[in-house]
């Protein structure tokens, strides 16, 4: 797993180098060489002209990406489908049109969104997040120069300036930066009265003396890359005395030669700490909500560690030179559409945010039962667990906040602190309150969840909270409200639960909002069938199922859960501390990945990330590594599959519409004997395109439906490409169609063979009809 371990790629280069180098492709990306990637660009003939050049194109190509001009005057439905949209223009009609086009297909990603790109438009909010981002660590510290913004009425600007009490020199800077020339005409003013000569709206920035050189921080996805130019000279303060007036400057940040093979003071040259712009790198694409920008930043003359940022561009000149980063960037990144399915894409994340607001209710009502306090417990020590309330820790006191944490519980019973992070015996039990003698220590940490243990066997009543409290209740309102697609359910303990929360979205959405059951408990598992049965897909939820149950019996029901949910045809989320350690380092341990590739073996529909994407210091790192773990492991178990010949991935005929399961295993032995090339199949609810996916066959499965919903919800199938197109009754249109799409977006090309299943049946989703077809067809 070489490709995996690679460091964090913050690089210091040579301005000059950076073409050549970025020329020899990284092993990973090349291993990683596998679809094509469409990108629309629409881009001033300008920046066609600096970025996309001949030599680029030539690289792009070799790289799978394929760059089409977008037509602004046509719609972009019409010339898609694109994988990303790649934009730098401005204007409300242009940004109007992105906008409709993100609702539209929100798989595909535009670099960078409308209103991120506003943001930075101005050039006092483009700073804001800076200010109040205000990064102070070991390294050093950012921040933004003292600066005034002036709307209206130059003649007010000196004594503005003087109740602001900025020091002059002072740089003048309009306060829009729209693209055009005079957006960029800035200059430096020596005294205060000349001020009124400005022309406002602009903001008026006290000048750093930085030694004449500035850093050019370029920001692509989680890679930064860092270069020195030259920059205004410092301005003394003789020059100070002699010089007056407003003296227009040209634009010197893109213009200004490299400074990186400058024999300069090495106080002044030396490159920002590489952690300082690791963390400023991370949180300002976070804020910022931008995925390719650059950033300038100065260092205090004199200072060692004390850096400011002046100015932030969006898309910016010279990204040509990091196209091996931009390019790896576009292939990794989370959002286009891959045959893998082991993670989510950028929109389903939406999805995510919503499960996590609602598995943490669950948590709120498990809060009752935690703990207040972080300490080191100690062997043989005695501890006192009571509900009664206190302010500020006690020693060996731990405050449970629910009345009843311990009914049902006896002397002689074992308490374990989050699944085992400490335990301790109960020896005495007075009301509500337990003393506990500590006989195995670890940590106590603020909100860890107690389980009570007998005999081997959870004790407590933990389970009298309802399934939904009424907080969850309103959280699902606000989740219909906002359109979410998915709705995970915490605890769920009987089929009921899920079936009450599926009655009561019908009767409150139009939508088919479908209902992913989270099992994380004894009773689910009791239980599991039916509530397999009567759920969307499955989520098992390592993070508590490891509480409420013995970690060591955590594998075998993992498989256990993932194996039951395909032969049942439900998709399959396996969640939780699979690369826990990259909440705080930039790479995973060994264990981690065997954690991720053991999921893949088992053939899960999808992997899921927690706290390493939601808190975590290297979110989009993890995403790449589990993306890339699983596609390794994922080969790999294919290539093995075919060595040995093929042994049919065995499944039962259990499921109610037998003719639609028949047809589909045969489907999927057709296609693996005759190892076609794709499997295409025309659905409208998805239902035999899950038949398909859950004889997980070697061939990937587009799958074409004309309803919205379906395709948002094939997602969630291991091997899935949902594609929305126009169904036609007419199987000859919707053959003409896909193949059309599918050569556009090169997965498929001429002399491809391709087995086709169509099941359009316009009624009802699960009855078979004559409609249903399988057949072998080659690409013309
Ligand atoms: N506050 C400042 N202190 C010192 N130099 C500055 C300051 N602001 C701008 N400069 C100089 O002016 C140049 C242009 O400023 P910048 O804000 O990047 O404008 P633009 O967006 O038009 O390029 C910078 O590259 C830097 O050399
Ligand atoms: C996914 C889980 O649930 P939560 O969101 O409550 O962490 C889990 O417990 O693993």
């Amino acid at each position: 797993m070489e490709g995996v371990a690679e460091p964090l790629r913050v690089s210091y280069m040579n301005d000059e180098d950076w073409g050549e180098r970025d020329m020899e492709m990284s092993s990973r990306y090349q291993m990683q060489q596998q679809k094509k990637l469409v990108v629309g660009y629409a881009l001033t003939s300008k920046k066609v002209k600096s970025f996309l050049q001949p030599k680029l194109e030539r690289l792009a190509r070799k790289k799978g990406i394929l760059f089409v001009a977008i037509d602004r005057n046509k719609s972009l439905t019409e010339q898609g489908p694109f994988d990303i949209v790649l934009h730098k223009l401005t204007g409300r009609e242009w940004r109007q049109i992105l906008e409709d086009y993100r609702q539209k297909y929100p798989e595909v990603t535009v670099l960078d969104p409308p209103d991120a790109i506003q943001h930075v438009h101005n050039r006092q909010s483009m700073l804001q997040d800076v200010a109040d981002l205000n990064l102070c660590d070991s390294y050093g510290k950012v921040g933004v120069p003292k600066q005034l913004v002036i709307i209206t009425d130059p003649s007010s600007i000196p004594d503005a300036v003087k109740r602001s009490g900025l020091q002059l020199p002072l740089v003048a800077k309009p306060l829009v930066v729209d693209g055009s020339a005079k957006s960029h005409e800035l200059s430096l003013a020596y005294d205060q009265l000349s001020l009124s000569q400005l022309e406002p709206p602009l903001v008026l920035q006290e000048f750093v003396n930085h030694g004449g050189v500035l850093f050019k921080v370029y920001i692509v996805g989680d890679a930064v890359k860092v270069v020195r130019r030259f920059s205004l000279p410092d301005v003394d303060s003789r020059q100070l005395l002699n010089c007056a007036g407003v003296i227009p400057f040209p634009r010197v940040s893109n213009a200004a030669a490299s400074a990186d093979d400058a024999d300069l003071d090495p106080c002044i040259a030396e490159l920002p700490p590489r952690p300082l712009l690791e963390k400023l790198a991370k949180e300002l694409r976070r804020r910022l909500g931008l995925r390719l920008f650059n950033i300038d930043m100065i260092r205090e003359h004199g200072s060692k560690d004390r850096f400011y940022v002046i100015d932030i561009n969006y898309f910016p000149a010279r990204l040509h030179r990091l196209f091996t980063i931009v390019g790896e960037y576009m292939h990794e990144s989370p959002f286009h559409v891959t045959s893998h399915r082991y993670y989510f894409p950028s929109y389903t994340r939406f999805w995510l945010s919503y499960w996590g607001t609602l598995a943490l209710q669950k948590s709120w009502e498990k809060e009752k039962y935690t703990p207040e306090l972080t300490s080191r417990d100690e062997d043989g020590s005695i501890w006192l667990f009571t509900p009664q309330k206190f302010d500020g820790p006690q020693p060996h006191t731990v405050q449970a906040n629910c009345e009843g944490f311990a009914d049902g519980v006896e002397v002689g019973d074992e308490l374990v602190i989050d699944g085992g992070m400490a335990s301790f015996e109960v020896i005495e039990k007075v009301g509500n309150n337990l003393r506990c003698k500590c006989i195995d220590p670890g940590l106590l940490l603020p909100r860890a969840k107690l389980t009570f243990w007998r005999d081997g066997k959870r004790v407590g009543k933990n389970f009298e909270l309802p399934t939904l409290s009424a907080k969850d209740w309103a959280d699902i309102d606000f989740g219909i409200s906002e359109g979410v697609d998915f709705i995970a359910v915490s605890f769920v303990r009987a089929a009921d639960d899920i079936r009450n929360l599926k009655d009561y979205l019908a009767t409150r959405s139009s939508e088919s909002i479908k209902v992913l059951a989270k099992i994380e408990s004894f009773e689910s598992l009791e239980n599991l069938e039916e509530i397999i049965e009567a759920s969307n897909g499955i989520m098992v939820a390592r993070g508590d199922l490891g509480v409420e149950i013995p970690l060591e019996q955590i594998p075998a029901i993992q498989e256990k859960i993932t194996s039951l949910c395909r032969q049942l045809n439900k998709p399959v989320i396996i969640a939780s501390q699979l690369l826990e350690s990259m909440i705080e380092y930039p790479t995973p341990t060994r264990a981690e990945v065997a954690d991720v590739s053991e999921a893949v073996r088992q053939l899960a529909d999808a992997l899921m990330l927690s706290g390493e994407s939601a808190i975590g210091m290297y979110s989009d790192k993890a995403l790449g590594v589990l993306r890339l773990a699983s596609a390794r492991m994922e080969g790999w178990c294919q290539e093995e599959r075919h060595h040995n010949s093929f042994v049919p991935l065995q499944l039962g005929t259990s499921l109610p519409d037998q003719i639609a399961e028949q047809i589909c295993n045969s489907a999927v032995e057709i296609a693996n004997n005759l190892a076609v090339d794709a499997i295409f199949v025309y659905t409208r609810y998805g239902y035999m395109a899950s038949l398909l996916s859950r004889n997980r066959p070697y061939s990937p499965i587009f799958a074409f439906t004309d309803i919205d919903n379906t395709r948002k919800a094939l997602n969630l199938h291991w091997g899935v490409i949902p594609i929305g197109i126009e169904l036609s009754i007419d199987m000859e249109e919707n053959f003409r169609r896909s193949f059309g799409l599918a050569e556009k977006r090169g997965v498929v090309q001429s002399g491809d063979l391709v087995l086709v299943v169509s099941d359009v049946t316009p009624i009802d989703p699960t009855t078979t009809g004559a409609l249903q077809s399988l057949q072998v067809r080659t690409i013309a």
